[in-house]
């Protein structure tokens, strides 16, 4: 398989009044060719920073660039100016955000807003341009699409304007779409129905997903490989059944505590109990130490190395040391039913 993105001890900070929040810190992972990864934590753990940095678009100051590297088809882009990366938005790596309704332009129609991209990179003219956004508004599956295109947003619903900000994001056909929470602001049938959409259309356009989500519950029909994120700092990955049936950081397991399951309706979610670290001063051990229920000394002091549980999956916990003492999967995490197919 073809790396297409790899991203190496990825650190970016925020400079604010209460100190220096350390947002993401030390981050690598790699996304090859095709592939849909899921990046998955709470709120606050670093997935957005993480995926704004890939595409530059963190705002410089506040934010900085602590160290890392991002390469991109042999290039590091973290070192590329604004109008180097102008060429590389849009064209090879795109990005849809959570509320289309702020991203999209209300004083645009929907046809100019996907014809911009092609015009600038494409060099299409006007008119191609207007008959490929139709095109690609029947693609994403908006009927109608000839009196679609010439419509602003606020005419679309909130479902509609999402499958018009993936038809902006794909003109190009970019090698790399990164979803941040695509489907959050949107209601349960449609974000199934948006998911399913971003399979179909991946299955045509072998396009490599970034999906980037708080949700376990949609990685597991729509990613092939998870990194679960806690406190800027990436605590577990592998492929998503490894994920799933076989996860070894008691942080996956608060997660998949918290997620509902179709064999047990009745069973009461697990929430994680406590908040996360503050990233102004973060902890010095592992970042979730104050919520883990089997913290032990070490943990406070001693950020824990990767430890490889399968050629695919690594996790980051000292619970892993032949040292510590043998701790079982609990039954709020413990996953079955339907196979995940990833
Ligand atoms: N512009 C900013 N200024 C200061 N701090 C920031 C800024 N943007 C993000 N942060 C901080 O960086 C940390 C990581 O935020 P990030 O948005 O990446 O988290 P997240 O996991 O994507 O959460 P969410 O799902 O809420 O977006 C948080 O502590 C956040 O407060």
């Amino acid at each position: 398989m073809k790396k297409l993105l790899e991203v190496n001890d990825l650190s970016v900070s925020f400079d604010t009044y209460g100190g220096e929040v350390q947002a993401v810190r030390g981050v690598s992972f790699e996304l090859n060719e095709k592939e849909t990864l899921a990046i998955v934590g709470e709120s606050g753990s670093g997935k957005s920073v993480t995926a704004q940095s890939l595409m530059q678009l963190i705002p410089m100051p506040p934010g900085k660039f602590v160290g890392g590297s991002i390469m991109f088809e042999g290039e590091d882009l973290t070192g590329k100016s604004e109008k180097q990366m102008q060429r590389i938005r849009g064209k090879e790596i795109s990005m849809i955000f959570q509320d289309p309704m702020t991203s999209l332009n209300p004083t645009m129609t929907i046809g100019n807003q996907i014809g911009e991209g092609l015009i600038k990179h494409q060099n299409l003219s006007k008119k191609e341009a207007h008959n490929r956004a139709i095109e690609l508004l029947e693609l994403v599956g908006i009927p109608n699409p000839e009196a679609r295109v010439k419509q602003y947003p606020h005419q679309f619903s909130g479902g509609m304007r999402q499958r018009a900000m993936i038809a902006i994001a794909l003109a190009c056909n970019p090698k790399v779409l990164i979803a941040d929470e695509p489907t959050t602001a949107l209601d349960v049938t449609i974000q199934a129905q948006i998911m399913d959409l971003m399979r179909d259309l991946q299955d045509k356009t072998n396009t490599a997903i970034i999906l980037i989500t708080h949700d376990l519950g949609v990685v597991a029909n729509a990613a092939s490989r998870v990194v679960v994120m806690y406190g800027g700092k990436i605590v577990e990955t592998g492929k998503v059944d490894e994920i799933f049936y076989n996860p070894k950081h008691p942080y996956t397991w608060g997660l998949l505590g918290s997620m509902p399951k179709i064999e047990n309706k009745d069973e009461e979610l697990q929430s994680i109990p406590g908040s996360p670290p503050d990233l102004s001063d973060p902890p010095k051990g592992c970042p979730f130490v104050s919520r883990c229920p089997y913290a032990m000394e070490v943990c406070k002091n001693h950020m824990p190395e990767y430890t490889d549980v399968s050629n695919t999956q690594k996790t980051a916990c000292w619970l892993t040391d032949e040292r510590a003492p043998k701790v079982e999967i609990p039954k709020s995490a413990v996953v079955g039913g339907a196979k995940i197919h990833g």
